[in-house]
């Protein structure tokens, strides 16, 4: 008769990949059940987009059959707790688990297009995700959501009144860009940019999330100062095109966040327009801005590469059009965003299991 004790013993040597533990000592193993041949159990991974699923599902599949009964007919449901990046549940944003700031050392090498289709990314994988635009000086997120004009509506939380993110395509959003006037905005600097922004952070009601990515201005100014003073961010996903310019911008970015003044935890880097691929020739790739110039930088910087996005016109129009890539129809863009929303979240996983949690950065001058 096969037993728990000896499931958990098989299990014991499946490893999880990234955290370096087997599923048993990590605690991922639940609600085991044994009828005859028939094993049933769950294995709870850190979050729904990791991409390492199918290789523990396969791995656990076989050490039963190896190590327990080759006759073991094995069932195995794969959920997810996302683990949190701070150490409780207080302060501003109590119950969003990871805050993810998405920035660029240079304007318009697709920041915004890769913190929308990343946010949709993660909760097409089944975690529960915002989209915070607090691009002050260029709010790109009402355009690509189709929202431009709108206004969003008002609750009641503990009697006081607080903004509703609006929903679509499965994701909560909201966009300072919604908020306030866009051209009186161009000339905030300082502390008029750092306590609109702190207001917008306070004042807009999250409730839970599993991750909240948050969309920055290019460069790293007052508006990213503000963030990390104000709010506990799990890490920094930098975006860069592959161009030399674009990459020594990209690099006082990262030195930025990463400097010991700051230390927020660099996730990766993303490598947008990484290529060019026309409709009519989808196996030529034109690299216009150069080869391989992010993915180089990251292993310069020792930081991970999350992946590439290529050039494509669908791309531009979808945003455009308020249809972000992911929720639009060509496969092979779907899948690149895809790949880094599980890179990202397997990099936060990481980032959680190994570092200390996350803080609120104060600043000593
Ligand atoms: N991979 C891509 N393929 C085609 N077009 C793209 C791609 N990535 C971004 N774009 C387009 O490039 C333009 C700039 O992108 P986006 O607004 O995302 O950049 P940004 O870095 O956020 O800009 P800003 O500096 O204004 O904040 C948009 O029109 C967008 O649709």
């Amino acid at each position: 008769m096969i037993t728990k004790e000896q499931i958990l013993q098989a299990l014991s040597n499946v490893e999880e990949p990234d955290l370096g533990k087997d599923l048993v000592t990590l605690n991922m193993v639940k609600d085991i059940e044994i009828a005859g041949n028939d094993v049933n159990f769950t294995v709870v991974l850190t979050t729904p987009a990791c991409p390492m699923k199918d290789l523990i599902h396969n791995a656990c599949v076989n050490a039963v059959h190896h190590l327990v009964s080759k006759d073991a007919v094995v069932k195995i449901k794969m959920t997810a707790n996302v683990v949190t990046g701070r150490k409780d549940g207080k302060g501003v944003l109590p119950k969003v688990k990871n805050v993810i700031v998405v920035a660029s050392g240079k304007g318009g090498v697709g920041k915004s297009t890769v913190a929308t289709n990343l946010a949709l990314a993660l909760a097409e994988g089944g975690a529960s995700v915002g989209l915070m635009d607090a691009d002050i000086y260029g709010p790109s997120v009402p355009i690509m959501f189709g929202v431009r004009g709108e206004r969003p509506m008002m609750v009641d939380v503990d009697g006081k009144g607080m903004i509703m993110p609006m929903e679509k395509f499965g994701i909560k959003f909201m966009s300072i860009g919604l908020l306030i006037d866009e051209r009186q905005a161009v000339v905030w600097r300082g502390p008029m940019a750092s306590s609109a922004l702190r207001q917008f952070i306070t004042d807009v009601y999250w409730d839970e999330l599993d991750y909240l990515i948050i969309d920055t201005p290019p460069g790293t100014g007052d508006v990213h100062l503000t963030l990390v003073q104000t709010i506990p961010v799990t890490g920094v996903v930098v975006v860069t095109t592959p161009q030399d310019v674009a990459l020594s911008d990209t690099k006082k970015g990262i030195t930025m966040f990463s400097g010991a003044q700051i230390n927020v935890p660099i996730l990766g880097l993303v490598e947008n327009m990484a290529y060019f691929t026309p409709e009519e020739l989808p196996n030529n790739k034109y690299y216009i801005f150069g080869k391989d110039g992010g993915r180089q930088l990251a292993e310069d910087l020792e930081i991970p590469f999350l992946g590439q996005i290529p050039l494509v016109q669908s791309i531009r129009e979808g945003g455009d059009e308020g249809i972000p890539a992911l929720v639009g129809k060509e496969p092979a863009t779907r899948r690149a965003f895809m790949d880094i929303a599980g890179s990202v979240a397997r990099s936060v996983a990481m980032r959680n299991a190994n570092i200390a949690p996350s803080k609120i950065v104060e600043i000593v001058v």
